[in-house]
C-alpha cells in the first residue's frame, strides 16, 4: 500500500484547517507535525522556554558548548525534511522576549550598562552618559525585537511554505486517496471475481476429483490389462522365438525346393508341351472317333429296332403268361395256345418267331437297355438328330422303359440319358468345349399339343417350319439347363403334368405321346468346330387295338393313336426307301419330329410287349410293326454294305 516518495504520510491523516496569523495562513497545531506546533507556541515563550526546547539563544550566557546551529529542531516525523529546512534559520535568531523576560535574556554587552530593570533607576538629565546607554540598550532592544521579527517573519514564511507543501500534500493525498479507493473498489471487483472463481474452480476441483476417481479406477482395469498382456506378449514372444527357429529351418527347406522347384518347371513345361500335344491328339481322336462311331451306327442302321419284354406283374399273378423264347440276343419266338381264328383254339399252340437289333428279355435291367441306348444318346452329343421311341401296347412298359422307377436301378432311359450327357459335357468342356443344353417337354393328345412345362396354359400350339429343315412349336417353354439335377427337375415336373387316364389295361394309362427333347448345342473354338444335336426320347401312347366295347371317349383317343402310330410307321419307311415324298404332316407327331427324323439322323423303336397271354393279338401286332420297320431297314443296311463293299473294290 506504501508509495514511495520522500512524503510517506499516512493517507487518514487529517489535514489542519487553515487559519491565519498575523494574516498569514498557517496550519492547525495539531498532531501533523511537532514541529510546527513548536513553533506556533514559541511566541508566547520566552527565551528560557525556548532554550529547553533546544533553541540557541543570542544571550552569551548561554553554554558555549551549544552553537546557534546545533539547537536545530528535530523533526518528529522524519518524512518531512521540508520542515527540517525551515527550522534551521529560525533558530539562529532569538525568539522575541517577553516584557518580563526583558531583562534576563539582555545580552552581556546591555549586562556591562547599569541595569535598567532592577527598580528603572532615574537617569539625570544631566547624565548624559547615562542617558545614552539607555537609548542605547533600546536601541539594541529594539534592533534584537525587529531581528526577532524578522525571524517570526521568515518562520512565517517557512509556515507557508510548509502549509503549501502540505495543501499539495493534501491535494495529492486525496487524489491517492481517491485512486486508492478506486483500486479498493476493483480490488472489491477482483476479490469477487476471484470468489467466483475460487467457487468455480472449487466444483472444477470436485469434478476433477471425481474424474480422477474414474481414471484411477481405469488406471488399475488397463494396470491388469496391461499385466494380462504382457503375460500375453510373454507367451507370444516364446510362440515368435519357435517360429523364427520354424521360419528359418523353413527358409532352409525352401531354397533346397528352390532348387528342385526349378528343375520341376522345367519339367512342368515339358509337360505343358506335351499335354498340349496330347489334347490335340485326343481331338483329333474323338473327331475320329465320332466318325467311325456314327459310321458303325450307319452299318447298324439308322433305323434300329429292339424289343422288350417286360416280367409279369405281381398284381398279373393267376393269369396266364405267354410262352417266349429268347433263342439268341437278336432273336424272339413266341407260343400260345390261342388261336382266335379256331374255335378249338385252346387245343393248337401257335408260334412266331422274330428278329431284330436287340432283344430284352424280362431279366433284363434298365441298365442293359441303356447300355445300348447310350450310344445313340453320345450320337446325339456328336451332333446329329436321334429320336428313340418307345412303342407297344397299354401297359406293356413303355413309361417304365423310359421314365423307370425311383431307384438308381429301376431308373428309365431319359434320366440316365440326361447324367450321360451331363457327364460328358463335363469331360469335353476340359478339352476346350463349350456346351448349351435346352430342353422342352411336351405331349400330343387327341392331336392336341400340350405344354408339360406350363400345363394350365391355353395359349395356342403349333407347328411351325423354321427355314426348310427345321421346325419349332408355338409358345412353348424351352428352357435352358446348365445341370443333370435342373434338367431332373424339369423332368419330374413334366411327369407330374402328363395327362394320365385309366384304361381297361392300365389304371394309370397315359393316352398321349410324351415327348422330351434335348438339344445339345456344342462348339470349339480352337478347332472351329460347331455342332447341334437333338435327342428326342418319345413315350408313345398305348398301341391296342379298336375294341367295340371302348367307351366312346376312348374310341376317339384309340383312334387318333392309332391313326398317327401308322402314320409314323409309314413315314419311318418312306424315310428308309428314300422316297421322294415323307408324309410328315399327317400327323402331329411326325410333323413335330421331322427334323430329327430326316437326313442324317438316327431312329430307335424300342417294341415292348406285355408276357400276358392275353395279350398275345397285341404283342403280336406289335411285333408285326416292329418287323416291318426292321425289315424296310435291313434291306436298306444290306444296300448300303453293298455299295460300301463296291466302293472298297
Ligand atoms: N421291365 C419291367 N420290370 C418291372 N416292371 C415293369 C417293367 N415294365 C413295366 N413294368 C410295370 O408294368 C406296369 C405298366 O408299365 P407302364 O406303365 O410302363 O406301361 P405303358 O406301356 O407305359 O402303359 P400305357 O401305354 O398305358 O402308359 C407298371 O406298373 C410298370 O411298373
Amino acid at each position: 500500500m506504501g508509495e514511495p516518495g520522500p512524503s510517506r504520510i499516512p493517507s487518514k491523516l487529517p489535514l489542519p484547517p487553515q487559519r491565519k496569523v498575523n494574516g498569514i495562513p498557517r496550519p492547525k497545531p495539531g498532531p501533523v507535525s511537532t514541529l510546527q506546533s513548536k513553533r506556533i507556541t514559541r511566541r508566547s515563550m520566552s527565551v528560557p522556554d525556548l532554550r529547553q526546547m533546544g533553541a540557541a539563544p543570542t544571550n552569551q550566557k548561554q553554554p558555549a558548548t551549544r552553537a546557534p546551529t546545533q539547537r536545530t529542531v528535530q523533526p518528529v516525523n522524519r518524512k518531512r525534511p521540508a520542515v527540517t529546512a525551515t527550522a534551521a534559520p529560525v533558530a539562529k535568531k532569538p525568539l522575541v522576549q517577553s516584557e518580563s523576560n526583558k531583562s534576563s535574556a539582555k545580552p552581556a554587552s546591555v549586562n556591562k550598562a547599569p541595569p535598567v530593570a532592577a527598580g528603572k533607576r532615574k537617569i539625570a538629565p544631566w547624565d548624559t552618559k547615562g542617558q545614552l546607554d539607555l537609548a542605547n540598550n533600546k536601541i539594541e532592544r529594539l534592533l534584537q525585537d525587529k531581528e526577532n521579527l524578522e525571524a517570526l517573519t521568515h518562520d512565517a514564511q517557512a509556515v507557508k511554505d510548509q502549509l503549501d507543501a502540505c495543501l499539495k500534500e493534501q491535494a495529492l493525498l486525496s487524489s491517492r486517496l481517491e485512486e486508492a479507493q478506486q483500486k479498493r473498489k476493483e480490488t472489491e471487483m477482483h476479490l469477487i471475481e476471484a470468489q467466483n472463481q475460487c467457487d468455480s474452480l472449487i466444483a472444477d476441483k470436485s469434478a476433477l476429483a471425481s474424474k480422477i476417481e474414474l481414471l484411477k479406477s481405469q488406471l488399475t482395469a488397463e494396470k491388469r490389462k496391461n499385466e494380462q498382456l504382457g503375460e500375453e506378449i510373454q507367451k507370444v514372444e516364446c510362440s515368435r522365438d519357435e517360429l523364427i527357429s520354424v521360419s528359418s529351418q523353413l527358409r532352409k527347406d525352401f531354397e533346397k525346393e528352390k532348387s528342385s522347384n526349378l528343375e520341376l518347371c522345367s519339367k512342368l513345361e515339358l509337360t505343358e508341351t506335351k499335354v498340349k500335344s496330347l489334347t490335340e491328339e485326343v481331338l483329333e481322336l474323338q473327331e475320329l472317333r465320332r466318325q467311325m462311331h456314327n459310321q458303325i451306327l450307319d452299318l447298324k442302321g439308322n433305323i434300329r429296332v429292339f424289343c422288350r419284354v417286360r416280367p409279369p406283374l405281381e398284381t398279373e399273378s393267376g393269369r396266364a403268361i405267354a410262352s417266349f423264347n429268347f433263342s439268341d440276343e437278336a432273336s424272339l419266338e413266341i407260343k400260345s395256345s390261342q388261336d382266335p381264328g379256331s374255335a378249338k383254339s385252346s387245343q393248337k399252340t401257335k408260334s412266331d418267331s422274330f428278329t431284330f437289333d436287340k432283344v430284352f428279355s424280362p431279366n433284363n435291367s434298365q441298365d442293359d437297355i441303356y447300355l445300348e441306348l447310350s450310344q445313340l444318346v453320345q450320337s446325339a452329343l456328336d451332333g446329329y438328330n436321334v429320336c428313340v421311341f418307345a412303342y407297344g401296347q397299354t401297359g406293356s412298359g413303355k413309361t417304365y422303359t423310359m421314365e423307370g422307377g425311383d431307384t438308381q436301378e429301376t431308373q428309365g432311359m431319359i434320366p440316365r440319358a440326361i447324367q450321360t450327357i451331363f457327364s460328358a459335357i463335363d469331360k469335353q468342356k476340359q478339352m476346350g468345349w463349350q456346351f448349351s443344353v435346352k430342353c422342352s417337354f411336351l405331349e400330343i393328345y387327341n392331336e392336341v399339343i400340350r405344354d408339360l412345362l406350363n400345363p394350365k396354359s391355353n395359349l395356342p400350339y403349333e407347328i411351325k417350319m423354321v427355314g426348310s429343315d427345321d421346325v419349332m412349336v408355338t409358345n412353348l417353354k424351352v428352357e435352358e439347363v446348365q445341370s443333370a439335377e435342373g434338367l431332373m427337375d424339369l423332368l419330374s415336373k413334366a411327369q407330374k403334368s402328363r395327362f394320365v387316364a385309366a384304361t381297361v389295361m392300365n389304371h394309370q394309362s397315359s393316352r398321349s405321346h410324351s415327348i422330351a427333347q434335348i438339344r445339345v448345342e456344342s462348339s470349339h473354338a480352337g478347332r472351329n468346330i460347331q455342332c447341334q444335336g437333338t435327342l428326342n426320347l418319345i413315350d408313345l401312347a398305348g398301341s391296342e387295338r379298336y375294341n367295340s366295347d371302348n367307351l366312346t371317349d376312348r374310341k376317339k383317343e384309340t383312334c387318333n393313336i392309332n391313326k398317327s402310330l401308322a402314320c409314323l410307321t409309314l413315314v419311318i419307311m418312306h424315310l428308309v426307301e428314300k422316297s421322294g415324298h415323307v408324309p410328315f404332316r399327317d400327323s402331329k407327331l411326325t410333323h413335330l419330329l421331322m427334323p430329327s427324323l430326316k437326313g442324317n439322323s438316327k431312329t430307335l423303336m424300342l417294341v415292348n410287349l406285355a408276357p400276358l397271354e392275353d395279350c398275345y393279338q397285341e404283342t403280336l401286332s406289335s411285333l408285326k410293326f416292329a418287323t416291318r420297320v426292321s425289315a424296310v431297314e435291313l434291306s436298306a443296311r444290306r444296300q448300303i454294305k453293298s455299295r460300301m463293299a463296291m466302293k472298297s473294290k
